[in-house]
């Protein structure tokens, strides 16, 4: 069953167009990767699915139920979640306090059982240790998990990540995937926009490629790296050369 559905999605700034008849299904628990060159519209197509963008034209469906004019907020409660590209956390505030900003105000928990979920995330997320800590103190990867955090206390159905491995060591890449692929083995339906590509190949079923916002490539992530349209568009290289 399909969870997400853009139906002809069409965005434009002025002569930037960021999504060109842009059309594709997610299914329910399934962890859909998607690449494309840099400008190519990907977090745009996240601002028209949170809501923070209106498309000039085409439909999104939420869990059989048109969104495509619902507020972020409204979105949010039913289930959609999103990482940052630059993490955007409450500076001042400790990890658990971030943490309870989601759980309250998205996820609409209160007091103790608030408290309780946000603990369950966090170890899930293995910044139970931090949980005091202040969230203008942590490394780039604490960062990370902390925008997972956010995003996994507001309850999220459909999760979409924006290019959570960038900036990385490898060891820090692998533990983070570890940790996406468990909150996918939850159940959580994941859409994620992601320039590491070995990150993404280990984590999702399949692939599309977006290039001047439309989607060019769509199928098995291995094939769809492999052919001969997303190397040339993609990573740049002559196959004719
Ligand atoms: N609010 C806006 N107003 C005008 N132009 C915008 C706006 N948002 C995005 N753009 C332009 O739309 C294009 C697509 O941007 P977008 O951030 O969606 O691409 P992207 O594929 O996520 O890129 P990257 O991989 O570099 O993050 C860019 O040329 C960008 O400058």
């Amino acid at each position: 069953m399909s969870l997400l559905r853009l139906d002809t999605v069409q965005k434009s700034f002025g002569a930037v167009t960021v999504a060109d008849q842009l059309s594709y299904d997610v299914a329910q628990g399934e962890a859909l990767g998607v690449i494309g060159p840099n400008g190519a519209g990907k977090t745009s197509m996240f601002n028209l699915i949170t809501g923070t963008l209106s498309p000039n034209s085409g439909q999104i469906t939420f869990d059989g139920q048109d969104i495509t004019t619902h507020s972020s907020a409204r979105r949010c409660r039913a289930g959609v979640a999103r990482s940052f590209q630059v993490p955007q956390p409450f500076s001042g505030m400790t990890v658990f306090e971030n943490a309870m900003i989601a759980a309250t105000q998205a996820a609409g928990l209160h007091g103790a059982q608030a408290e309780r979920f946000c603990l369950e995330v966090l170890d899930q997320t293995e910044l139970l240790p931090k949980a005091n800590t202040l969230a203008g103190s942590l490394t780039l990867l604490e960062r990370k998990r902390l925008e997972l955090t956010r995003a996994l206390c507001a309850k999220p159905r459909l999760l979409l990540l924006d290019e959570i491995a960038g900036g990385l060591t490898e060891a820090e890449c692998s533990s983070l995937v570890q940790t996406i692929k468990d909150i996918h083995a939850s159940g959580v339906t994941i859409i994620w926009i992601e320039h590491v590509v070995h990150a993404l190949l280990a984590v999702v079923d399949r692939l599309i490629v977006i290039d001047f916002g439309k989607k060019i490539a769509e199928g098995e992530p291995h094939a769809i790296m492999a052919s001969p349209q997303v190397q040339e568009i993609y990573l740049g290289i002559d196959v004719d050369g």
